[in-house]
C-alpha cells in the first residue's frame, strides 16, 4: 500500500467551488483559499436540513492512534455511497504531533481529507492566528505591568502563559523578561502548545464573532493581591484579538479522497483540552446535511466524555449515534503485548485479554444513554481470528460490531457500518444525558468523572485546589463543566496501566479556570500542556525531494 502522502498525491481533486456547490454552500458564502481550500461565511448559509449527529470515538490508543479520523472520513464517504446527504466535521491538525510522534490528522490510506500536506502544515493559518492572538494578550499583560501596572496585577499570580504550536519542552517553565529595567519585571511563566490555549477552546465553543469577543474579554489573565480577578478586557486586548481571529472563526471547507465535503475547524487535543472541533462548523453542518459525522480526540474516556459533557452541554447538541473504533493492535497492547511487538504475528489471547478496555468504554458510553456501535478498524496484518474475537467480545458486551476496511478501500469499506449507524441515528438517542448536572459543585464534577469514567477509588484534590475551586464557585463559575487533563493511554494517571484499571487514585495537581471558554481544567497526574519531542521526532523524516515535493508526512 502506498504511503498516505503518495495516495494523496495520486488523488484527483475537484475544485473547492464544486465541493461547495455539491454541499449546498452558495457562492456568496465561499471564501476560496486557492483551488482546493476555502473558508465558509456560515452566517449567510441557508438552513436546509436538521441533521443527525454521529460521534466517532475510540478505545484507548497506541501512540499512533486507532483510526477515529480515518474512520470518520470512511464512514462519511460510505454514508454518501448509500445515498445519505452527509457532512464531515473534523479538527485541524497541530504541527506538534505532525513533527513529533503521531503524525498528521487528516486520516489515512484511502480515507483521507485533502490536500493532506497543506492541511497538516499551515492550512488556512487558523493556528497561527490563535497563537498570535494568545501571545498578543501575553505581550499586553507584561506591557501593562511595565508601564505602571494600572490593574494592580500581582506578578506572582499571572495565570496567562504563552503558546507555540510546536512540541518544545524547553519552554514549559521559563523566567522572563530578563535583561534589566528596559525589558520589564522578571517573573515565572511558560508556554503551552497552541491547541491547549484557552483561545483555541473559545474559538471552538463560540457561537459567532460577537460571542467570541465576549468570551475573549471574559478571560481571566491573573489576580490582584486581594485575589480579585483581572480580565482580558481590563487589559483592553479583546478587540485586537478579535481582529486577529476574524477569519479563523470561519470553518474551513475541504474534500475527502472521494471528493465529498468536510469542515475542518479548531483543533484542541483531548488529553489536555476538550478535544472537539468547533460548534460553528458542527451546527452549520447540521443545517446543511441529513447526517453529520464528527470525532472527539483520543479514547472515549477523554474526547467522548468532553464532547458530551462540555461541547453538547454548551451548544445544546446531542449525539444521535456513537461509533467506537477498536483495533487489534490496541487491544493487543491493552492485553499486555509491548508496543514494539504489536505486529509480530497473530495473538488471539492478547486481543481477548485486552478486550477489557473495549468493555470498559462500552460501559462508559452507555452511561450517557447511548450504546455505541463498534467499528473494527481492520489493519493489513490483522488475522480473521483476531478480528472475530473483537466482534465476539463486543457483541457479548451488548454492542453491535462491524468490520471496516475503509483505510484500504475508502468509503466502500465502511458501507456496512454506514447502514447500521444511519439506522441508529434515525432512531436517535432519547435517553442521552450528560454525566453530571451543571449545578453540581466543581470538586464533585471532577470526582464524578474520575470515579464513573476512570473508575478511580480515590480522587486526591489538595486543600489549596479545593479552596481555589470554592473561590471560583463564589465568583459565579460553579456551573462550569470540568475538562480533565490526563494521559490518553490509561484510565488512570499511569500511562503504563493499560486494560481496564480500577480502584486507583486520580491525583489532581492543578486546576485552571478558562473563564472565557466556559470550563475548569483539572490537571491529573504528570500530563503536560506543552508536550516534548520524542528521541527520534517525525521531523527527521520530513523533507523536500528533488522535485520540491514534500516527503515524510503521514
Ligand atoms: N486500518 C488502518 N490500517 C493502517 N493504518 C491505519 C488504519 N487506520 C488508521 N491508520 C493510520 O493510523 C494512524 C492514526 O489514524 P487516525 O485516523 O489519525 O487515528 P486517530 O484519529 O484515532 O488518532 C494514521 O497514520 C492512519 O493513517
Ligand atoms: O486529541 C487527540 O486527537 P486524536 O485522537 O485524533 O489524535
Ligand atoms: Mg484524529
Amino acid at each position: 500500500m502506498p504511503t498516505d502522502i503518495e495516495i494523496a498525491r495520486q488523488a484527483t481533486l475537484i475544485p473547492i467551488t464544486e465541493v461547495a456547490k455539491n454541499a449546498g454552500v452558495p457562492d456568496e458564502a465561499l471564501i476560496p483559499y486557492g483551488k482546493y481550500k476555502a473558508k465558509v461565511d456560515t452566517a449567510t448559509l441557508p438552513t436546509t436540513s436538521n441533521g443527525k449527529l454521529i460521534l466517532v470515538t475510540a478505545i484507548n490508543p497506541t501512540p499512533a492512534g486507532e483510526g477515529k479520523t480515518t474512520t470518520s472520513v470512511g464512514l462519511s464517504d460510505a454514508l454518501h455511497r448509500i445515498g445519505k446527504k452527509t457532512m464531515l466535521c473534523l479538527r485541524e491538525p497541530s504541527l506538534g504531533p505532525c513533527f513529533g510522534v503521531k503524525g498528521g490528522g487528516a486520516g489515512g490510506g484511502k480515507s483521507q481529507v485533502m490536500p493532506m500536506d497543506e492541511i497538516n502544515l499551515h492550512f488556512t493559518g487558523d493556528f497561527h492566528a490563535i497563537t498570535s492572538a494568545h501571545n498578543l494578550l501575553s505581550a499586553m499583560i507584561d506591557n501593562s505591568i511595565y508601564w505602571g501596572n494600572p490593574n494592580d496585577i500581582d506578578l506572582r499570580r499571572v495565570t496567562w502563559r504563552r503558546v507555540l504550536d510546536m512540541n518544545d519542552r524547553a519552554l514549559r517553565q521559563i523566567v522572563g523578561p530578563l535583561g534589566g529595567v528596559s525589558n520589564g519585571f522578571p517573573r515565572e511563566t511558560g508556554f503551552d502548545i497552541t491547541v491547549a490555549s484557552e483561545i483555541m477552546a473559545i474559538l471552538c465553543l463560540a457561537s459567532d464573532l460577537e460571542d467570541l469577543q465576549k468570551r475573549l474579554g471574559d478571560i481571566i489573565i491573573g489576580y490582584r493581591r486581594d485575589r480579585t480577578p483581572v480580565f482580558c478586557r481590563d487589559i483592553k486586548a479583546d478587540p485586537a484579538m478579535t481582529v486577529l481571529l476574524k477569519d479563523a472563526i470561519l470553518p474551513n471547507l475541504v474534500q475527502t479522497l472521494e471528493n465529498r465535503p468536510a469542515f475542518l475547524h479548531g483543533g484542541p487535543f483531548a488529553n489536555i483540552a476538550h478535544g472537539c472541533n468547533s460548534v460553528i462548523a458542527t451546527k452549520t453542518a447540521l443545517r446543511m446535511a441529513d447526517y453529520v459525522v464528527t470525532e472527539a480526540g483520543f479514547g472515549a474516556d477523554l474526547g467522548a466524555e468532553k464532547f458530551m459533557d462540555i461541547k453538547c452541554r454548551m451548544a445544546g447538541l446531542k449525539p444521535d449515534a456513537i461509533v467506537l473504533v477498536a483495533t487489534v493492535r490496541s487491544l493487543k497492547m491493552n492485553g499486555g503485548v509491548p508496543k514494539g511487538q504489536l505486529t509480530e504475528g497473530e495473538n488471539v489471547e492478547a486481543v481477548r485479554a485486552g478486550a477489557v478496555n473495549l468493555k470498559r468504554h462500552i460501559e462508559n458510553v452507555k452511561k450517557f444513554g447511548i450504546t455505541p456501535t463498534i467499528a473494527i478498524n481492520h489493519f493489513y496484518l490483522d488475522t480473521d481470528a483476531e478480528i472475530a474475537v473483537i466482534k465476539e467480545m463486543a457483541e457479548s458486551y451488548g454492542a453491535d460490531a462491524v468490520i471496516c476496511k475503509h483505510w484500504a478501500e475508502g468509503g466502500a469499506g465502511a458501507e456496512d457500518l454506514a447502514k447500521i449507524v444511519a439506522e441508529k441515528a434515525d432512531t436517535g438517542a432519547p435517553d442521552f444525558d450528560q454525566l453530571y448536572p451543571s449545578e453540581m459543585p466543581l470538586a464533585e464534577k471532577i470526582e464524578t468523572v474520575a470515579t464513573e469514567i476512570y473508575r478511580a477509588a480515590n480522587v486526591a484534590i489538595p486543600s489549596a485546589v479545593r479552596k481555589q475551586l470554592k473561590q471560583w464557585e463564589e465568583m459565579g463559575y460553579g456551573n462550569y463543566p470540568v475538562c480533565m487533563a490526563k494521559t490518553q493511554y490509561s484510565f488512570s494517571t499511569d500511562p503504563t496501566a493499560l486494560g481496564a484499571p480500577e480502584g486507583h487514585e486520580i491525583a489532581i495537581r492543578e486546576v485552571r479556570l478558562s473563564a472565557g471558554a466556559g470550563f475548569v481544567v483539572a490537571i491529573a497526574g504528570d500530563i503536560m500542556t506543552m508536550p516534548g519531542l520524542p528521541k527520534v521526532p517525525s521531523a527527521e523524516n520530513i523533507y523536500l525531494d528533488e522535485n520540491g515535493q514534500i516527503e515524510g508526512l503521514f
